[in-house]
């Protein structure tokens, strides 16, 4: 049977090489699975839920194509090991069984993560440490583990998924400011460990749908409501996540250390999600010489047929 994983790398790219991708067992953190996979590497996938791990294994190693260019490929190269980020401890025993199982870490894929959805007013403290806890302190102890455990004398390459907040996240503002952290943390450790022959970088997904994704939000819609904010006007696929991965990871990216790609249908250039209610406005409190107009109504969305009208009656006074 032809392997159903689809793929536009060579199909030996990683063959020999160990990676371990965290939340590897659902959404895109399953799609990076699978690639690397097909790819001929070896990876273990890394979470909190044994089932949704042990499962997504079988399925994922029962699709891989079976040789490359007529030499047998491992049958089994996708192994599931139950590990919560956010324990220190779970974490280094996570790096100790990759290099006494599996002899080696090439790979780190910091995917594991998520949050929900609040105003910051909201967000109790438990919350807010739950999603820092998560995304920064989980991708720090991953980092610092897969290091000390391997890579700080083997050399390695790490892609650390973020989410796309250059105009800020908010809505949901305690994983733009983990995943801000993340991303800082990466130019650090992309100078820091350097002569260890370490690259690190980063990716951030716009709006990426999965089935798993969905269900952690109160309405299934969430996302085709987003429609309006991405430029390429679709929801992002796993696979399109993946491939940057895949990029990043290969030696087609040897001279790429400390960056952020973002895969997001233009996204991170467009508008925000986030609607301003209409107010008063600020109040102006240095003297000016000027008297502001009085303000109109600001509706959303709709600023750009304001901007078209404006350039339409700039052309006519042109003419
Ligand atoms: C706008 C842009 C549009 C744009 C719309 C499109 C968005 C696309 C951008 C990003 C998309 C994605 O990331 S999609 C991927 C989504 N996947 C995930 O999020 C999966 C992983 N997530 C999680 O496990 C959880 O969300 C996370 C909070 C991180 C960890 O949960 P845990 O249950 O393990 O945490 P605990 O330690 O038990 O603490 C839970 C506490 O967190 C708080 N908490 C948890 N869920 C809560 C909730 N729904 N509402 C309030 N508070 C909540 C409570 O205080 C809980 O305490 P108690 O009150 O005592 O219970
Ligand atoms: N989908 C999207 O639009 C976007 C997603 N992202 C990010 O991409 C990553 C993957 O998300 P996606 O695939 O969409 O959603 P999923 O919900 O399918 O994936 C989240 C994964 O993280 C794992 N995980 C969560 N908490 C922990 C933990 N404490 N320890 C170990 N693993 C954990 C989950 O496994 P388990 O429950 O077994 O622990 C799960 O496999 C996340 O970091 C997400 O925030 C970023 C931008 C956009």
């Amino acid at each position: 049977m032809a392997s159903l994983v689809r793929t536009a790398f060579r199909k030996d790219l990683f063959l020999g090489k160990v990676a371990i991708v965290t939340g590897g067992g659902t959404g895109i953190g399953r799609a990076i699975t699978k690639e690397l996979a097909e790819l001929g590497c070896r990876v273990v996938i890394a979470s909190r839920k044994r089932e949704t791990l042990e499962s997504a294994a079988a399925e994922i190693n029962h699709t891989l194509s079976k040789d490359v260019g007529g030499a047998a490929l491992p049958p089994l190269r996708v192994f599931p090991f139950q590990c919560n980020i956010r324990s220190e401890e779970q974490v280094e025993a996570l790096m100790k069984y990759a290099v006494e199982k599996h002899g080696r870490i090439d790979y780190l894929v910091n995917n594991g993560g998520g949050q929900f959805m609040s105003p910051v007013s909201e967000i109790s403290a438990k919350g807010w440490h739950a999603v820092i806890d998560t995304n920064l302190t989980g991708t720090f102890y991953c980092l610092k583990h897969a290091y000390h455990a391997w890579m700080k004398d083997h050399g390695g390459s790490i892609v650390n998924i973020i989410v796309d907040m250059v105009k800020g996240f908010p809505g949901m503002a305690h994983t733009g400011a983990a995943r801000a952290g993340v991303e800082n943390l990466t130019k650090s450790m992309a100078l820091e460990w350097s002569p260890s022959k370490i690259r690190i970088n980063c990716i951030a997904p716009g709006v990426i749908y999965s089935e798993t994704a969905a269900a952690n939000y109160p309405d299934p819609e969430t996302f085709n409501r987003s429609l309006h904010i991405i430029p390429a006007r679709r929801l992002g696929c796993p696979e399109e996540v993946s491939g940057a991965v895949c990029f990043l990871l290969s030696p087609a990216a040897a001279y790429i250390t400390g960056c952020t790609i973002p895969v997001d249908g233009g996204q991170g250039i467009y508008r925000s999600p986030w609607v301003i209610q209409d107010h008063e406005g600020f109040p102006v409190e240095l003297h000016s010489e000027v008297a502001l107009p009085p303000k109109g109504e600001a509706t959303e969305p709709g600023p750009s047929e304001f901007l078209f009208k404006a350039l339409a009656e700039l052309y006519k006074s042109k003419l």
